[in-house]
């Protein structure tokens, strides 16, 4: 099981690594810039994308790079999945405002699934551990 994880500076990669690691699956290979990102995604059962939900500002940098990464041919077909991420503040979008403003909908030849988590509170983990598994043996 090989799992990429990519988000903009500030998302809560290493938070999530941190309450992630020591259960079943271990996300590798947090991917530094999105630069980097389609080198580190290649080949991998699935991509796991952060996004601070609570954060307006960044919604329309990680819309582009998110659209950007998934119109790369060589990551054709690998299941995606969005993570609204610091769900415990009070100002956060919800998980269909989030799908709107990253224009999901618009993402074709993959599975994409989007679910609001605290990697703070450790909110809504089980629903992530879930969604790795079932793509863990395909
Ligand atoms: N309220 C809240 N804060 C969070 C959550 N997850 C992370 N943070 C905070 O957000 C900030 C960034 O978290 P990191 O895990 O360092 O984010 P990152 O994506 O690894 O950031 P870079 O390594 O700089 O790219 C830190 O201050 C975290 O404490 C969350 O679920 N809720
Ligand atoms: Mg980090």
């Amino acid at each position: 099981m090989d799992v990429t994880m990519v988000g903009l500076q500030n998302a809560g990669k290493t938070s999530l690594l941190r309450v992630l690691s020591g259960g079943e699956f271990t996300i590798e290979r947090p991917a530094p810039f999105s630069g980097m990102w389609e080198r580190y995604c290649r080949g991998v059962n699935a991509i796991v994308f952060i996004v601070d939900m609570a954060d307006p500002k960044v919604l329309s940098v990680a819309r582009e790079e998110l659209h950007s990464l998934m119109a790369q041919p060589s990551l054709r077909g690998i299941p995606l999945l969005v993570l609204g991420n610091k769900s415990d503040l009070p100002n956060r979008l919800t998980v269909d405002e989030l799908i709107d403003e990253l224009d999901l909908a618009e993402i074709g030849h993959r599975e994409v699934s989007c679910y609001g988590i605290s990697a703070k509170e450790e909110t809504n983990l089980d629903a992530v551990l879930e969604w790795l598994m079932k793509w863990a043996n395909k």
